[in-house]
């Protein structure tokens, strides 16, 4: 497959079959036109009105016009995919790229942003916290600058057993029936046949016959005998140990438990070190439980005057075994793949894949797929058929985002990864459009308070309605993101433009599927909030007239109950 521009993306579609008639919108045919799905007819009239209140406006013609400051928080990617390819035709499904060697400079980081980066990652694992600290700047920087939108996630690097020595610079091939020795013990430079563990403890409970795994599979040993702490092990499946190789132990087919914390001491100083920041995201290692999410979620909230979203990464059977609580005490959650095979028989992981990204939509949380989306394009200019189909099934599964890992952090094609992920994306959405598939899509209630049962059935409403009657974006005023994100859960054709004046929120909605998040000075007076905010659009020339908008809000004016505003309104634009 031929990694393509923008240009061609629209040739693709141009391509593709028009929509059948059955697909229908306010009763007319729906097509595709130069890359860009539009409808024939939009103009909604005053019977289309639906149970709830809604209101289908004459227009916005007599509304006070309010000065608008263009430079109010809209992204500049958003703004020209949004031109380029019109409402409907905007990428949903985010993206979030690792920051490594391959592309830590100011220009390699633009050229990400531009490609469509939403969220750029930072692996604490490796490099020092000065590179960390400087590419974070960096980032900020460019949104300052540049008008760009990108949000900055640490990632801890975990408890875990690894490999901090194995006797060369970079991979080492472990022959079938070599024996090596796997030390704790700190020694200078390598030794032949010696592999040094980064954990004192980690031959804890290892009896002779155990299985050491490396990475997962890559290679596996015998232990053949102990010496004091170290082991002796024989190489029983030939394979390769690369840089800082994981090590677990099997016996009886189960994985043997050290017991080790979720955040280690450096994992806390890098949390520390993230707080400082200003971080976004910290995605969170090596989670067992609700617990460890709580924990630094107290932390944080003591810690810091900004919200910091946790995601919990589920990379362990104990993650899956404790699944709902963990999706609930979290602001979202990473499908960690790489770690999770090593745990989880490769054979379970899209099965496991499609259920946690399930749970996470019901349970209202965001979630990412991570790991070798596309791996050969750390080396190769293409990705292999394999990995575009299973970038075509996270998106067809509604994940919110995808990530790349090595492929962006020491990959040679990096950005044209990044363009496979766009295009693959915004193919597959296009495809769940005209399927219809939105509509097979069904919620459980969430809400324990009548007032949060009311906004979650006003966003389920809303999308429905949107979907039905065609519009062309949905408009959320938001304080928190709580309605946008339960307006994403419901996975609407139409774009989420969520205007809220928490710059918090804002940097969090970014993670979510199909939300554009603004930063918007909203006041307590809703009519003036609405002019204003489409008069924003409308002076980007992003929506004329014609255009239908369906507006939601969770603000709640003082003077006002807190139902007052519940509403559902559709505005067509003069
Ligand atoms: N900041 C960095 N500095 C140097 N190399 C990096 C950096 N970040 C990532 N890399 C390289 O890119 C590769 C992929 O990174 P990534 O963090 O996604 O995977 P990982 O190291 O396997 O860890 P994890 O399992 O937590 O994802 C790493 O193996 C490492 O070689
Ligand atoms: C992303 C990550 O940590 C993993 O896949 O293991």
């Amino acid at each position: 497959m031929a990694v393509s521009s923008d240009s061609m993306l629209q040739k693709v579609f141009a391509k593709s079959p028009t929509f059948d008639s059955n697909k229908k919108v306010l009763g007319k045919s729906v097509g595709i036109s130069g890359g860009v799905i539009s409808c024939n007819e939009r103009k909604l009239k005053s019977e289309d009105k639906i149970a709830v209140k809604a209101s289908a406006e004459a227009g916005l013609k007599g509304l006070k016009s309010y000065e608008v400051n263009l430079d109010l928080g809209f992204d500049v990617v958003a703004e020209r995919e949004l031109r380029e390819k019109g409402f409907l035709g905007v990428r949903k499904t985010k993206l979030v790229c690792t920051i490594g060697p391959a592309c830590c400079s100011l220009e390699d980081l633009e050229r990400l942003a531009m490609g469509g980066m939403n969220v750029a990652r930072l692996n604490m694992c490796h490099n020092t916290r000065e590179w960390h600290r400087d590419v974070i700047r960096k980032v900020k920087k460019l949104n300052e600058e540049k008008g760009f939108f990108v949000s900055v996630m640490i990632d801890t690097e975990g408890s875990l057993i690894h490999v901090v020595d194995h006797g060369a610079p970079s991979s080492i091939k472990a022959e079938e029936g070599s024996v090596w020795v796997f030390t704790a013990t700190k020694f200078e430079g390598s030794r032949p046949f010696t592999v040094q563990a980064n954990y004192e403890g980690f031959s804890e409970g290892i009896m002779v016959g155990d299985e050491l795994v490396i990475d997962g599979g890559m290679a596996k040993f015998e232990v053949v005998e102990r010496m004091g702490n170290d082991l002796r092990c024989k190489c029983t499946d030939p394979g390769l140990f690369l840089p800082r190789a994981k090590l677990s132990f099997w016996r009886d087919g189960k994985l043997s438990y050290h017991g080790l914390p979720t955040l280690s001491i450096k994992d806390w100083a890098d949390v520390d070190f993230g707080v400082s920041e200003g971080v976004d995201f910290i995605a969170l290692s090596f989670v067992n439980d609700a617990n460890s999410v709580k924990n630094l979620k107290n932390y944080l909230s003591a810690k810091s005057s900004k919200s910091i979203r946790v995601l919990a990464k589920i990379e362990t059977l104990e993650s899956l075994q404790k699944l709902e609580e963990i999706v609930e005490a979290s602001d979202g959650i990473m499908v960690a793949r790489g770690d999770l095979g090593v745990e989880v028989p490769l054979e379970l992981i899209p099965t496991v894949q499609e259920d946690v990204t399930r749970l996470c939509r019901q349970l209202n949380k965001p979630v990412i797929i991570a790991s070798q989306l596309l791996e050969s394009m750390v080396e190769c200019p293409t990705p292999t058929r394999a990995e575009v189909a299973d970038v075509s099934e996270a998106v067809r599964q509604y994940a919110d985002a995808l990530m790349l890992s090595g492929e962006s952090a020491i990959g040679l094609h990096g950005q044209k990864a990044l363009s496979v992920l766009q295009m693959v994306s915004s193919r597959m959405e296009l495809w769940s459009h005209e399927e219809n598939r939105q509509g097979a899509l069904h919620n459980s209630q969430l809400g324990d308070t009548l007032s949060d049962c009311i906004a979650e059935e006003i966003c389920n409403c809303a999308v429905q309605m949107a979907n039905n009657l065609g519009v062309d974006a949905i408009f959320v005023y938001t304080k928190h993101g709580e309605m946008a994100s339960l307006l994403s859960r419901n996975r609407p054709y139409p774009p989420i433009f969520a205007f809220t004046s928490d710059n918090n929120a804002r940097m969090a909605l970014n993670l979510q599927w199909g939300v554009i998040p603004l930063l918007v000075d909203l006041s307590d007076d809703m009519e003036a909030n609405i002019s204003k905010t489409i008069d924003l659009i409308r002076t980007k020339g992003m929506i004329k007239e014609g255009d239908a908008v369906l507006l939601v809000s969770d603000l709640t004016p003082t003077h006002a109950t807190s139902t007052t505003f519940q509403s559902i309104q559709v505005k067509t634009i003069v």
